[in-house]
C-alpha cells in the first residue's frame, strides 16, 4: 500500500521542494497537494508527473485561512482516502514585513549577531489583517486553519497498523516573549509571525499528549532562512542578489542560512524516515547548511512548557466550537 502524504502550501518554496524530493527519493507514495490556487496546483502536479511518470499525485483545493474552505477540503479528503500517513502542515505567511535596518546594522556589532541573524529577533515586524471569518490572518493561516484541518481529518488519522504523522513547518523565530495566552491571535502586537510559530510549537506538544496513545505523532521543523516568496516580501530578489557575497560568508558562521528550498526541506524529508517513537516531542528539528553547502539536520530544545501547551489547545478547541457554530448559523 503506498503511503499517503498530504502537503499544504505545496505550490512554492519549501513545500514544493519537499514534494520534489519525496517523489525522487520514495518509491511507493501517493502525494496529495493541498493548495489554494487550483491552476498552480495543477501545473505542479503536471511537472511532478512529468519528472516521474509512475508517480501518484493528486490535488485538493484549500485556502487554510478560510474556515469554510478547510471544512470543504477535509470533507473531500475524507471521501477520497481511508487514511493519511503523513500530513505536512506547511502553508504559511508573513504579510507586510518591515525590516528595522537600524537594528540590523547594530546587531552586526553585537555579540549576539549569529542568534539575531538566525532568528531575526528584534529585526522584523508585520502588519496583520483580519479575515472574513474575523480572525487575525497570520494566526488563521499559520495556526488555526491547520488545527481545524487536523481536527476534521481525525477519522483518517486514527489508530491503524502504522503511526500517523503530523509535521509542522515552524520557525527559529518562534519566540515565547511574542506569545500571550490572553492574546493568542496576536491582535495587539507587531510580531504575529513569531507568535504564530510559537503557537505551532505549543500545539504540536499538546497534539502529542492527546494523540500518541492513538498512534498520532506530531513534530515541528524549521527549514532555515531560504529565498522564497516569503522572504522576497522582506527584501526584493535583486537586493538579495546584491547581498549574496555577504550571505555566503555568513554561512560559515550561521548554519540557519539554508538559502534554497531544496536545502530547507532537509529536516522535513529526514523526519519522513524517522520512527516517530524515537523523536522527542519537545525538540524542534532544524534544517542546516554548512559554509561549503552540505545539508544536515540539527535540533533545538523548545522554550515552552506543557501546561501552556495544554491551555492553548483548550483555547483552540473553544474557538473551534465558536467558529463551527458561526458557520452553521450563517449557512
Ligand atoms: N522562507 C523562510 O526563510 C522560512 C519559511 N518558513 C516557513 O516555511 C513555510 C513555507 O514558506 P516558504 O516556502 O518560505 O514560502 P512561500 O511563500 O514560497 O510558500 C508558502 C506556501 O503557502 C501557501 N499558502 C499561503 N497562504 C495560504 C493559504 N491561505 N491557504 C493555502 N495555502 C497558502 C502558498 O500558496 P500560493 O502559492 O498560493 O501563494 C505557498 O504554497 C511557511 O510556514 C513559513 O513560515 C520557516 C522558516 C523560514
Ligand atoms: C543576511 C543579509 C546580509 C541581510 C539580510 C537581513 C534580513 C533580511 C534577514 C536577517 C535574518 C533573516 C531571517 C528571516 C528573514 C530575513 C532576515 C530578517 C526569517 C524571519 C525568515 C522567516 C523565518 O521563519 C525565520 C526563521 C527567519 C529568521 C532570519
Amino acid at each position: 500500500m503506498p503511503k499517503v502524504v498530504l502537503v499544504t502550501g505545496a505550490t512554492s518554496g519549501v513545500g514544493r521542494a519537499l514534494c520534489q524530493r519525496l517523489l525522487r527519493e520514495e518509491e511507493e507514495l501517493h502525494l496529495c497537494l493541498a493548495c489554494r490556487n487550483p491552476g498552480r496546483a495543477e501545473a505542479l502536479r503536471a511537472e511532478l508527473v512529468a519528472a516521474r511518470p509512475s508517480a501518484q499525485v493528486s490535488t485538493v483545493q484549500v485556502d487554510v485561512s478560510d474556515l469554510r474552505s478547510v471544512l470543504r477540503a477535509a470533507g473531500e479528503l475524507r471521501h477520497r482516502f481511508r487514511r493519511l500517513d503523513y500530513v505536512y502542515l506547511n502553508a504559511g505567511i508573513m504579510p507586510s514585513p518591515h525590516l528595522d535596518v537600524k537594528a540590523l546594522v547594530s546587531s552586526l556589532f553585537s555579540r549576539n549577531v549569529i542568534h539575531v541573524f538566525s532568528t531575526a529577533e528584534g529585526l522584523l515586524t508585520q502588519e496583520d489583517r483580519v479575515t472574513a471569518d474575523g480572525l487575525q490572518e497570520v494566526f488563521a493561516t499559520n495556526v488555526f486553519g491547520h488545527f481545524l484541518l487536523v481536527r476534521e481529518l481525525e477519522p483518517l488519522l486514527g489508530a491503524g497498523d502504522s503511526p500517523r504523522r503530523l509535521i509542522w513547518t515552524s520557525s527559529r523565530s518562534a519566540r515565547r516573549a511574542n506569545f500571550r495566552l490572553e492574546d493568542v491571535q496576536h491582535r495587539e502586537g507587531r510580531e504575529p509571525y513569531s507568535s504564530s510559530k510559537y503557537a505551532v510549537d505549543l500545539l504540536s506538544v499538546a497534539l502529542n499528549r492527546h494523540g500518541n496513545g492513538q498512534g498520532l505523532f506530531s513534530s515541528v521543523v524549521c527549514p532555515g532562512t531560504m529565498l522564497t516568496n516569503l522572504t522576497y516580501g522582506i527584501l526584493p530578489p535583486f537586493v538579495w542578489t546584491l547581498l549574496m557575497p555577504f550571505i555566503w560568508l555568513m554561512r560559515f558562521f550561521a548554519n540557519a542560512f539554508t538559502l534554497t528550498p531544496h536545502n530547507g526541506a532537509e529536516a522535513l524529508v529526514w523526519l519522513f524516515h524517522q520512527k516517530p517513537e524515537s523523536l522527542n516531542p519537545l525538540t524542534k528539528y532544524l534544517s542546516a547548511t554548512t559554509g561549503l553547502g552540505s545539508n544536515y539536520v540539527t535540533t533545538e530544545k523548545m522554550d515552552l512548557d506543557e501546561n501552556t501547551a495544554e491551555q492553548l489547545y483548550r483555547h483552540l478547541l473553544e474557538l473551534e466550537r465558536h467558529v463551527r457554530a458561526t458557520v452553521r448559523s450563517a449557512d
